[in-house]
């Protein structure tokens, strides 16, 4: 029997990508969602990756992208929640719409499709079905300029716990923690300077350490319910 195919929601760039390329590598069969069709995306069709466009800013669009799901695959080995907007708080009357569509892209997005994807990893044939959510350290402090994108990352760790519970032992919930993995397009070098300090470790890592904790996660029977931090040892500082 066939392998069951592994599922990155917003896999068409950076971190993302890597992994879904990693996993290919690796001889997975995978699916990545995308927002915004771009030139990039070839090459990652041409590799045999599955492409579904989504766009989790509305209830609408997510129901969609899950019936689009269910329509090209009967059985998923793992679910990776990847997809998100690191967007900077709003101020004014964009307020209250931007924190609902960050609550969308974040919680009900991940919410929805664990929901429905319960049934496409328990056909899977093989024992191991994981779901992994990309949080972010700052679920854990808080943020002074991205508020609404640190409480939504809060709730979705705490949605790991959630379906953690609710799907042992026939499916793995846990949580991967970054913190400055990679960097933004107009990062300058003093951003550069300022936010490796944060760390203990000082350095931007780049994306391969994020598919080592996917690795780990996807390859151990024994983990549930957890979250990976991966920042440099940020907590130290
Ligand atoms: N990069 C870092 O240093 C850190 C990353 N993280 C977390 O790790 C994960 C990966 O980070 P990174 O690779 O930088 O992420 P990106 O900022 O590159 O976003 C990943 C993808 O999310 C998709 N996306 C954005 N909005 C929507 C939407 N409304 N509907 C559907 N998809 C959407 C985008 O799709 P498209 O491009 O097609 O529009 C994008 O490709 C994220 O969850 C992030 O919060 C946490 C801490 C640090
Ligand atoms: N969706 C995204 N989330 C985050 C990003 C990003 O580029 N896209 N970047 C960060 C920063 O690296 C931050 O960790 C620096 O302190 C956070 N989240």
């Amino acid at each position: 029997m066939s392998a069951s195919p592994i599922l990155i929601t917003g896999g068409a760039q950076r971190l993302g990508r890597h992994c879904a390329e990693r996993l290919r590598d690796d001889g997975h069969p995978v699916i990545v969602s995308y927002r915004r069709e771009r030139d990039e995306l070839a090459a990652l069709r041409e590799r045999g990756i599955v492409t579904l466009q989504a766009d989790f800013a509305s209830e609408a669009g997510i129901l969609d992208f899950i019936a689009r799901l269910k329509a090209h695959t009967g059985a998923l080995r793992a679910i990776v929640h990847n997809a998100s907007d690191w967007a900077p708080d709003a101020t004014g009357e964009e307020a209250g719409a931007d924190f609902e569509r960050l609550f969308r892209i974040h919680m009900l997005a991940p919410y929805l499709i664990n929901l429905h994807g319960r049934e496409l990893l328990e056909a899977c044939s093989e024992p191991q079905r994981d779901i992994v959510h990309l949080t972010d350290h700052v679920a854990q402090t808080g943020s002074r300029k991205h508020a609404a994108y640190a409480a939504t990352k809060a709730g979705l760790a705490n949605l790991t716990l959630s379906f953690a519970a609710m799907y042992a032992p026939s499916i793995q919930v846990n949580a991967i923690a970054p913190s400055l993995i990679m960097l933004g397009e107009g990062d300058d070098e003093a951003y550069v300077e300022k936010v490796k300090a944060r760390s203990a470790m000082g350095m931007i890592p780049g994306p391969g350490v994020i598919y080592q904790s996917l690795r780990y996660l996807l390859d151990n029977r024994y983990v549930t319910g957890v979250t990976l931090p991966v920042d440099g040892g940020r907590h130290l500082r």
